[in-house]
């Protein structure tokens, strides 16, 4: 099987009196690129842990392939999903193909080595991000953009079948970003990822939860669901949405309140 279905019904997160996300439903075919945006705050972290099992929901379900994600075993999970995550302490003595090589932990028996097969995936995810010149580079020693196109390299070597990604554009420069998301867009696997550049998400996702202090206030295509009225509701910004004459896609434009110099 190469992609899950996700689905989270009514999920609801809190951290003492506070909810960080409330009666959440959410459904992510098999193959499909979901993302979720909203403001800071909005409950997108916490609603992701939930997903790569790292936050039990207080009520409701997160189902992976129809069966409740937290009745895997952490090696049937391991095997399930990858999550790439914000700010991970990541402090590895090790080089940056080492690193990669860790997602293939799950696939593999106690102590055994990497097979030809290990190492042609390795090399192919270190290909899907860029970071080919950088396998022998110490991790601890790269930039935060080169970091993190490692840790998505080690989220793809994992071969997943549901990938899970918590803003992974951040700290990439432009032609990263793109081709980054390219990737994620064509992989078999299903796809889940908090992204908070609207152009970006509303080009590369099939459908978006849009959330808003932790409860999902529009969820669809981009095209229907990026609207003005809707992100002046939830931003607070003026916007003008357009589709893009050459890439079909919508368009945001902001029109902050300065004049512009
Ligand atoms: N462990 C916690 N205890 C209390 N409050 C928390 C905890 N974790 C997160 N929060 C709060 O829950 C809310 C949702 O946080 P979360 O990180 O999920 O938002 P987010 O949408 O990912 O935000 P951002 O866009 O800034 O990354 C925030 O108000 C945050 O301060």
């Amino acid at each position: 099987m190469t992609a899950t279905e996700l689905s989270v019904d009514g999920v609801t997160l809190s951290a003492g009196a506070r909810h960080l996300v409330r009666d959440v439903s959410l459904t992510a075919r098999p193959g499909e690129t979901i993302g979720l945006v909203g403001p800071n705050g909005s409950g997108k972290s916490s609603l992701l842990r939930t997903v790569y099992r790292v936050l039990r929901p207080d009520t409701g379900q997160v189902r992976v392939d129809g069966g409740d994600a937290w009745s895997l075993s952490v090696r049937q999970l391991a095997r399930t999903v990858a999550a790439v995550v914000q700010d991970s302490a990541a402090d590895f003595d090790l080089a940056v193909r080492e690193v990669v090589a860790m997602g293939r932990t799950p696939h593999k028996r106690l102590l055994a080595g990497d097979t030809p097969e290990d190492a042609d995936l390795i090399d192919s995810a270190l290909l899907a991000v860029d970071a080919v010149h950088l396998a022998d580079r110490p991790f601890d020693r790269l930039s935060g953009g080169e970091r993190q196109r490692v840790l998505i390299a080690r989220a793809l070597a994992q071969q997943p079948t549901l990938l899970v990604l918590d803003e992974p554009t951040n700290h990439l420069d432009i032609r990263h970003q793109l081709s980054v998301l390219g990737t994620l867009r064509r992989l078999p696997t299903t796809v889940l990822l908090a992204l908070h550049d609207l152009n970006l998400a509303a080009y590369y996702c099939d459908r978006l939860y849009v959330l808003h202090a932790g409860e999902v206030t529009a969820s669809g295509p981009p095209a229907e669901i990026l609207t003005p009225h809707l992100l002046a509701e939830v931003y607070g910004v003026e916007t003008e949405v357009t589709i893009h004459p050459r890439t079909g896609a919508p368009q945001v434009t902001f029109l902050p309140e300065e004049p512009h110099v």
